[in-house]
């Protein structure tokens, strides 16, 4: 966002395995690809006259310099970590850092799957948890997020 646009920007972050999205257990995580997760999450913002920034890592400590990263350039972050979710102390105290409201978000219904998808160290420093309603739930953040924003005092 060039400097002083005044638009306010989001930024979606996705962690491992979200890359293989709409090639590999369709019947799990659906069909859209990340691509088409990215374009929805972009037109949900351009819908709310945001920016919405994208970036998709198998590694841990790249989600983390993109969490810190958006400290000083967005007013939100939209976060499926993947299994860090289930595992990462790191990205719990990188979200805790920036202290930008963040919104944890599942494709699908953690709390219905293995017992160990049950635990998040994301949710206890997250505004929101979207979890099971599909790709609908990048949407969902990015409308939550953009709501946070425009309504603040
Ligand atoms: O439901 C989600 O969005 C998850 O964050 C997805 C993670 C897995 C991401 C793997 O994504 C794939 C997508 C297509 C094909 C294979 C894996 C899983 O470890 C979490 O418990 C829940």
């Amino acid at each position: 966002t060039p400097a002083g646009s005044g638009r306010g920007t989001i930024l979606v972050l996705n962690g491992p395995n979200l890359n293989l999205l709409g090639t590999r257990e369709p019947e799990k995580y659906g069909t859209a690809t990340l691509a088409d997760v990215e374009q929805l999450a972009k037109d949900t913002g351009a819908a709310h006259g945001l920016d919405v920034e994208c970036f998709q890592s198998n590694h841990e400590g790249a989600l983390v310099d993109a969490i810190h990263a958006a400290r000083d350039k967005a007013i939100g972050i939209v976060l499926n970590a993947g299994a860090y979710t289930h595992t990462s102390i790191a990205l719990r105290d990188a979200i805790s850092a920036v202290q930008l409201p963040a919104v944890e978000v599942h494709i699908t219904n953690v709390h219905a799957r293995e017992e160990f998808r049950h635990h998040s160290y994301l949710a206890g420093v997250s505004k929101a948890v979207i979890a099971g309603a599909g790709i609908m739930g990048y949407r969902f953040a990015v409308e939550y997020l953009a709501g946070l924003h425009t309504h603040q005092g």
